[in-house]
């Protein structure tokens, strides 16, 4: 199913990253969703990412996501520092400054988070969102992951703005894996029993501008694919819980500090465009796609001199998955790359790997 030729070109150095418009996503007609998957499937095998237009996710809905972000991170620290991540179940809630490391080599990554998952949605957060959320059947609530969201006391409107937000592209990512399936060569419905209870998670992130000399070890979020382990705890766990297939991320407007790392080791600029979300696929797709579709390395530094705030929502699914090479993912040139384990025993193997039980 995947020419050779085909994974030889995967191997050409890419200097940008496509723009797939998302407009015909629900059409009806075969032959236009079939073309869009290929588009997916172009920039699945060369990129690892792309940028989605007419996503459907309205603007009035991610403005008021990210106005509240910004008003979440200008609290005072101690009013953070009471829903500090180390202190709630499953490491929801905020991360200060330093607190986490992507990448061994660098100091600590220069950015506030502030994390959630899933919380059924409260009434007016489903109409303003405009979609069909059903709550417990679509909910991760049993996950590794689960576990309450925690809010901050003094910002009541920060909740409700962040899960409109959450579940409007919750819904955007659904409708996505039937995409990834027709650009596997697969029945559009292949990740529909794989991702009942798939955990999703948003951080809200937050990253102070870099001012005055610049220390080259500490940067905003170091190099990484989404998920590999990494040294700090947190960090270490939340990426090991949630083994993930893909991220959509809203970046501020106007301000470069995404970078993706190419074949040839160069690092290309994913600047924000309006109106957009960049999708970037995460290990759990490589892995099962015997490294077909790419997991690709990335990084953000925030160097405009001013704040930068940007959202990713990490996609992943459900734990008794078994992740096996996706049929037509294998050959007798591309032997299988990874052992087939479940995303559950994945998890507890890396547990066991980083802290030795
Ligand atoms: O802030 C960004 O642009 C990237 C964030 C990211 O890559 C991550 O949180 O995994
Ligand atoms: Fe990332």
């Amino acid at each position: 199913m995947f020419a050779e030729s085909e994974a030889e070109d995967a191997q050409h150095a890419f200097k940008d990253i496509p723009v797939i418009d998302l407009a015909n996503i629900s059409n009806n007609d075969t032959a236009a969703r079939k073309a869009l998957a290929r588009e997916i499937r172009d920039a699945c095998m060369n990129v690892g990412f792309f940028y989605v237009k007419n996503h459907g996710v309205s603007e009035s809905v991610i403005q008021d996501a990210f106005s509240n972000s910004k008003k979440f991170f200008a609290l005072p620290l101690d009013a953070k520092m009471k829903i500090e991540n180390k202190t709630t179940p499953n490491f929801k809630g905020y991360s200060p400054l330093l607190s986490g490391n992507n990448d061994p080599n660098n100091k600590g990554d220069l950015q506030e988070g502030f994390e959630f998952g899933w919380e059924d949605p409260p009434v007016e957060a489903q109409d303003i969102a405009n979609q069909n959320v059903t709550p417990k059947e679509n909910g991760n609530n049993d996950g590794v992951m689960a576990g309450a969201n925690v809010w901050p006391e003094e910002l009541p409107e920060f909740r409700l703005a962040s899960l409109r937000y959450y579940h409007a592209l919750v819904n955007l990512g659904k409708s996505l894996f039937p995409m990834f399936a027709l650009a596997l060569g697969l029945e559009d419905n292949f990740f529909e029993d794989k991702t009942r209870h798939s955990a999703a998670l948003m951080r809200m992130l937050y990253y102070p501008p870099q001012t005055g000399p610049v220390d080259d070890r500490i940067i905003g979020i170091g190099a990484h694919t989404d998920w590999e382990a990494s040294t700090f705890l947190i960090t270490c766990l939340i990426r090991l819980l949630l083994e993930q297939c893909f991220t959509i991320l809203w970046q501020e407007p106007g301000i470069q500090a995404l970078q993706v790392l190419n074949a040839k080791k160069e690092w290309i600029n994913a600047p924000p465009i309006p109106g957009t979300f960049v999708v970037n696929l995460g290990d759990q797709l490589a892995r099962w796609t015997n490294d077909i579709f790419k997991s690709t390395v990335h990084r953000a530094i925030n160097r405009s001199g001013v704040e930068r705030y940007s959202i990713p929502l990490f996609f992943g699914t459900d734990y008794g998955v078994r992740l096996e090479p996706i049929p037509g993912c294998v050959s007798s040139s591309r032997p299988m790359k990874y052992e087939v384990i479940t995303a559950g025993e994945y998890v507890k193997a890396k547990l066991a790997e980083t802290y030795g039980h």
